[in-house]
């Protein structure tokens, strides 16, 4: 092993010197499988400082740092785990493209729907602005499309490769180089155009069958471009760090509809020999991963003054009863975070391989129908698309490696949307619920893993693969915890300004802090913030307070439900869904820290439970989900059944990766499970048969 010991009572900034010249001076061929580096101060702050600070400097890419910092003699050592790797040379760790040296400011999509060959034919036309001197080339991220032409301004073709000087990989795709035949000056602009197709096996999309759908009559397509997917669909700068304009043409076979994250330019499209054109613009500017078209036979119905809902026919009447709440929603973040930005707020309503419980393409929101519960009670999960309105699609996190400033903001704003609505107290019902949940994902990874870091490096990495609630909560427990230092008043107003600071721009974690702490400037309560541990940390974060008497009404019931009283019907009355979610989250919580007598225990009394509360009955998938996870842990096999119809009918992965780990952690139930999901395979939408592929890997490794 070759190490680096440098022993002072220096800052980060004496270690980072010593571990770049120590790095700056090896092979680079050879690995170097870690440096540790001890002193007499935290070492544990220093290590991660120290790892954050050689990454920024593109000297090294730092696998790990090791939590548990020994004592050695008189010294607490942290170890920091290196693999020396080439400087990362793109801006972005999710893409190839040059958008330091050029951006695409708008974009112009022209294409037909083919669903007989599965893909989409046409072009897109891009206008690109120089932002360096003398920028002689565009590189463009892209996966799999087949590309006929790469044309300029006058019509003249440009040379193009794909895939060269090493920019292939299974995780980014192919990097796209056009030749712009002349160097631009810093503001130039040029014009290009690439004439194209999408790949049958396009990540990014899912094409039904008409059987596939409700309706059983039409064929159905929809995309899914988060997080770098948008690749699969068109040639572009894939970073969420670039905001674009666009306008787009699709031609679909009458008499589908067809849908995109913009405003529609004409009420009707136009109609000609069996087929239809639609034409859209969304003029504000936005990243690639919010680009989003459906087609289908798909029809309206008005639920608020900006706000129509949108799904096929068979489910029109129970959509637009269910999504009553949007324009309250609305009018709510408009208060707390300032002017909606978009114009229109309309829903679509997926079939149920849509795989995430909502989307926030801007001016059309697409979600998961699992929302359908009947009752209003999952609506959440609108009541957060929309804070996406301001949280995301207006300020953007950078890359993906900031996610958590998408999602963070996002998850607390939900929350408030909920708590305003409800009370101060079910909001931190939601608190309370989302922690345990996120409790379950770190345990999932291990508490050491880089996937549990507010800012986890991405370089190589699908961020699929990071995907998981720690942005969510571990964001939203920081601004939790800056809302408590400063007063929620004081908190509220810094919102709406950082709002107001980002709007249309893209911000990282350090643009954040500088924000926040000019904001409270000499604010004594924000000084002792311990932001690397926030940022850079693994693992829980602190956990924030929580009063709330819902849940623990909630605490009370599990106890006795745990300590043997059967359950009555009336335990339930007048309680809100997330607190019977909860509930089961609790009683999984208690089977899954208990042995095999708990479980058989527990598993006793899951009939006697079902009877009480109507658990086998309920339409609510939140509630369905945690049920049959709950039963599987305790060891019952008489619900396998039900978990499995389950998994193969919802393609959301929030439910149906679970369900099968669940499944494929029971005893004797994996082949069961494999053959399940090799049946529904083919009505997954590909990233969630991707993502589930990889779990059956793990799981038979
Ligand atoms: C630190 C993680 C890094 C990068 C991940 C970025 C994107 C992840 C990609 O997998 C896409 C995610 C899309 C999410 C869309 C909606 C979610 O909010 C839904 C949450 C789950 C659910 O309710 O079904
Ligand atoms: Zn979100």
């Amino acid at each position: 092993m070759t190490e680096l010991k440098v022993t002072s009572k220096k800052g980060t900034g004496f270690y980072t010197r010593a571990a770049a010249t120590f790095l700056r001076g090896t092979d680079d061929k050879a690995p170097v499988p870690s440096i540790t580096l001890s002193g007499t101060g935290p070492a544990a702050a220093t290590a991660a400082e120290t790892a954050n600070a050689i990454q920024k400097q593109g000297l090294a890419s730092i696998t790990r740092v090791e939590t548990g910092y020994p004592e050695v003699g008189s010294q607490s050592v942290a170890r920091l785990a290196v693999t020396l790797t080439a400087p990362w040379p793109y801006p972005d760790a999710s893409s190839y493209s040059n958008f330091d040296e050029i951006v695409v400011e708008s974009y112009a999509l022209d294409h037909e729907i083919s669903f007989a060959k599965g893909i989409l034919e046409g072009s897109i036309e891009l206008t690109l602005r120089a932002v360096r001197e003398g920028v002689s080339h565009v590189v463009l991220d892209s996966r799999s499309l087949s590309i006929t032409k790469v044309t300029g301004a006058d019509g003249a073709a440009l040379d193009f490769d794909v895939g060269s000087k090493g920019r292939r990989s299974e995780a980014l795709g192919e990097a796209l180089d056009v030749q712009l035949g002349k160097a631009l000056d810093a503001g130039d602009s040029a014009v290009v155009r690439i004439a194209y197709s999408t790949a049958p096996d396009a990540v990014a999309i899912q094409f039904l069958s008409p059987q596939q759908t409700q309706g059983k009559q039409h064929p159905y397509l929809f995309t899914q471009c988060q997080a770098i997917h948008a690749r699969c669909l068109m040639p572009c700068q894939d970073t969420p760090g670039v905001k674009s304009r666009y306008t787009a043409k699709l031609t679909v076979p009458a008499p589908l509809t067809a849908l995109m994250s913009a405003v529609p330019d004409d009420a009707e499209p136009k109609e000609a020999e069996g087929k239809r054109c639609f034409s859209f613009t969304q003029k504000v500017p936005i990243p690639s991963y919010l680009l989003a078209i459906a087609c289908g036979n798909l029809v309206a119905r008005r639920i608020g003054p900006r706000s129509h809902v949108w799904s096929e026919p068979e489910a029109i009447e129970a959509c637009a009863f269910e999504f009553t709440d949007t324009e309250k929603f609305l009018s709510i973040g408009e208060k707390l975070w300032g002017e909606y930005f978009w114009g229109i707020y309309d829903l679509l309503v997926l079939p149920p391989s849509f795989p995430y419980g909502g989307m926030e393409n801007p001016c059309l929101t697409f979600v998961t129908p699992t929302l359908l519960a009947g009752d209003k009670s999952l609506a959440a999960t609108v009541a957060h698309e929309v804070t996406h309105s301001w949280f995301g699609n207006l300020c953007t996190n950078r890359s993906w490696e900031c996610f958590w400033l998408n999602e963070g903001f996002t998850k607390f704003g939900e929350h408030r949307i909920m708590g305003t609505i409800n009370g101060p107290d079910y909001e931190q019902l939601l608190v309370r619920q989302a922690m345990v949940e996120l409790a379950g994902d770190v345990a999932h990874f291990g508490p050491g893993h880089e996937f549990t870091k507010l800012c986890p490096q991405l370089k190589g990495v699908d961020p699929d693969d990071a995907f998981s609630r720690v942005p969510y909560m571990k964001g939203a427990s920081l601004l939790l915890h800056l809302e408590k230092l400063v007063g929620k008043d004081r908190f509220e107003a810094y919102l709406k300004a950082h709002v107001e600071r980002f709007a249309g721009e893209c911000l990282d974690q350090d643009d954040f802090k500088s924000f926040f702490m000019k904001h409270f400037s000499g604010d004594p309560a924000v000084q002792n913030v311990d932001w690397q541990r926030w940022f850079y940390g693994c693992g829980m974060p602190e956990m924030p307070v929580v009063h709330s008497v819902l849940a623990e009404k909630v605490d009370l019931l599990s106890s006795s439900l745990i300590g043997g009283y059967e359950g009555a019907a009336a335990d339930l009355e007048g309680w809100f869904p997330a607190q019977t979610e909860l509930l089961l989250e609790r009683l999984a919580d208690h089977v899954k820290s208990g042995d095999a007598q708990v479980r058989s225990e527990m598993r006793g009394r899951l009939d006697g439970w079902s009877a009480a509360y109507g658990f086998d009955r309920t339409k609510n998938a939140e509630l369905r989900f945690r049920w049959l996870k709950l039963a599987l842990a305790c060891g019952d096999d008489s619900r396998a059944e039900a978990a499995i119809q389950m998994a193969q009918e919802v393609g959301r992965m929030k439910f149906t990766r679970p369900l099968y780990r669940a499944l494929m952690a029971a005893p004797g139930l994996l082949p069961r499970a494999k053959e399940a999901f090799e049946r529904a395979k083919p009505s997954y939408h590909p990233i969630t048969a991707k993502m589930l592929v990889q779990d059956f890997a793990k799981a038979e490794a």
